[in-house]
């Protein structure tokens, strides 16, 4: 879990926070269709601008930030709330560009767990109960990002790939979920991550089961 440091979180923190506008692609209830927390309904934020910008990314239109309305925080966190879900996952885009203290901080408020997926390239910020590292060469992340870690799921393309995820999963604390995730248009990596994981079973596979079940 990550927490700015001595900020604990009250019931009804400043109300600045409410007002508080995010650049926002959607939002949408559904299942979490990746990693450790695989199957569990959850509320995906996605958070518009990336500067990364992975060749393979499946959600490009996320990277232009001036393409998506600014929401303001109290709008988001209504309609979080209001889908009746426990879980609130922060992606985007690339999150850690935005200030995540007011968001999460009002999420969290209003007692829903605060997931993010991010690239871990840009610093932490907000309060998040579970971190989901998916470390990219294209800019790799930062070395604060690492002790916080919860979950480390790297994208596979070829073999390359696996000698990226075992080079940041020294960095990661010990108990962290190790999993490879296959790139989605390239079957071949399929291959690759099996016999990888059959003779190093500290790790696992992460699947992007939305995509088999046809959900957001
Ligand atoms: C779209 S990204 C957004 C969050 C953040 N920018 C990141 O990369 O972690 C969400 C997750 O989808 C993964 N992902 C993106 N495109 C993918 C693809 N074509 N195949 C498999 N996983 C993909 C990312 O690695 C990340 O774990
Ligand atoms: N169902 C579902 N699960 C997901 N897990 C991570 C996603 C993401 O794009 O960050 C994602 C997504 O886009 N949809
Ligand atoms: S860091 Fe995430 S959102 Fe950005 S391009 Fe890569 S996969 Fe897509
Ligand atoms: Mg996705």
């Amino acid at each position: 879990m990550y927490s700015l440091k001595g900020h604990k979180v009250k019931k009804k923190s400043a109300s600045k926070f409410d007002e508080v506008e995010y650049p926002l692609m959607e939002d949408f209830y559904t299942i979490q269709g990746e990693g450790a927390h695989t199957g569990k309904p959850s509320y995906f934020i996605r958070l518009a601008g990336c500067d990364v910008q992975c060749w393979w990314c499946d959600v490009k239109d996320s990277w232009d930030e001036s393409k998506h309305p600014r929401i303001k925080t109290r709008e988001i966190v209504s309609r979080a709330v209001d889908s009746g879900a426990t879980f609130a996952v922060i992606t985007g885009g690339e999150p850690l560009l935005h200030n995540l203290e007011p968001l999460t901080v009002r999420l969290k408020e209003n007692g829903l767990q605060v997931h993010i997926e991010t690239s871990g390239s840009s610093p932490l910020s907000g309060h998040l109960d579970w971190i989901t590292l998916s470390p990219k060469r294209f800019k790799k992340p930062l070395d604060e990002v690492f002790p916080y870690v919860d979950e480390l799921k790297v994208v596979v393309l070829k073999n390359k790939d696996i000698e990226w995820a075992e080079l940041n999963a020294e960095k990661c604390p010990g108990n962290t979920r190790l999993l490879l995730q296959p790139e989605w248009d390239t079957p071949s990596s399929v291959d690759l991550i099996v016999d990888y994981v059959k003779k190093n079973p500290e790790w696992g596979i992460s699947l992007q089961t939305h995509k088999y079940l046809n959900v957001p």
